[in-house]
């Protein structure tokens, strides 16, 4: 499937006073896709994003859209982008319906338009029944599910997210990404900041990794996990005895270390060799009788782990 770019950033740079907080970092954007910035705390994830939205001016470089530079087009950029801030931007003492009135009629939408959208927002938020009820009456969750709903309900075609998941529940957390997915299904691109691995396995198109101001690296799950770790694990559960001998899984092709710890056989092995059949054959060859074999690829934590030489969150 050949990816059209909707938006390219070319050599993008921040500093405030003399702290240089963007690098000069280069990425494309391909439409429909579920782009994902991750990085741990302080990386410049918002910044970035900040100026994605023309909310923070930047130091240097260029970002285009559909071609066409954003500072040519402010405009026309800002009305079909979508934002949803990290800190919730909502009138507390409206309601979901009025709130939702507001930001959509800032994108020009009125009469019939301006209702539709409203109720389309409502029930992709799971507020229908809620609408009426002022902002202060909602939990966390809610705020969130309501401050997307803010954003998108101009039916924008790229959506920018810093965070959204900070601090909910996690049946709004499960909410979000599930209307994520459903933004995608509807054709719009979404770029998703976050510090939550499990959200990036569950949602991203793509992801790109910051650190200290730079990009580290980029490409889909697999593609990174493959670039680091061109490693599986099997851990073995058996029954007491003990027969098998370390030396003797070696001379099977690709295991490359053995570690036993009391009933349990952990194997490493190259991935891409099945091999699994040939260990099983020869531990019951041996005596041995299996409980258990569990299989585990190398996780995003193990990728973030080997770039940066630190966890995502300390
Ligand atoms: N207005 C500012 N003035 C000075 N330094 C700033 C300013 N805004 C951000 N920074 C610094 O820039 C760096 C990057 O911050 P940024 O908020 O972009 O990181 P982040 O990856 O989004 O982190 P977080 O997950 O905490 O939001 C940090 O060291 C931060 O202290």
């Amino acid at each position: 499937m050949k990816m059209e770019e909707i938006m390219r950033v070319s050599q993008l740079s921040k500093s405030f006073k003399d702290k240089e907080v963007l690098k000069g970092i280069s990425f494309q954007v391909y439409r429909g896709e579920v782009l994902c910035i991750l990085g741990p705390n302080g990386a410049g994830k918002s910044t970035t994003i900040n100026i994605l939205t023309a909310v923070l001016g930047s130091s240097g470089g260029e970002i285009s859209f559909k071609g066409n530079k954003i500072s040519r087009r402010l405009k026309d950029y800002k009305q079909v982008l979508g934002i949803v801030p990290q800190d919730i931007a909502l009138y507390e003492e409206l309601s979901a319906e009025q709130n939702l009135k507001f930001f959509a009629s800032l994108y020009g939408l009125q009469g019939k338009a301006l209702l539709n959208a409203v109720e389309e927002a409502l029930e992709f938020a799971g507020l229908t029944d809620r609408r009426n009820d002022k902002v202060k009456t909602f939990s966390g969750g809610m705020k969130r599910r309501l401050n997307i709903a803010c954003a998108i309900a101009h039916h924008p075609e790229l959506v920018i997210m810093d965070e959204p998941t900070v601090g909910i529940d996690p049946q709004s957390r499960n909410h979000i990404l599930d209307s994520i997915r459903k933004l995608q299904a509807n054709g719009m691109t979404v770029i998703y900041t976050t510090h939550y691995m499990e959200e990036v396995e569950a949602i991203s198109s793509r992801i790109i990794i910051m650190d200290h101001g730079s990009i580290i690296a980029e490409g889909t799950k697999e593609t990174l996990k493959e670039s680091i770790g061109n490693e599986k694990c099997y851990t073995i559960e058996l029954e007491e005895s003990r027969n098998v001998k370390e030396e003797e899984l070696f001379s099977i092709e690709g295991v490359k270390s053995v570690k036993v710890k009391g009933d349990i056989l952990e194997v490493t092995s190259i991935k891409g060799i099945e091999n699994l059949d040939r260990i099983i054959a020869l531990l019951s060859d041996r005596g041995e009788k299996i409980r258990n074999i569990a299989s585990e690829a190398a996780s995003l934590e193990t990728v973030f782990l080997k770039l940066t030489g630190r966890k995502l969150r300390d």
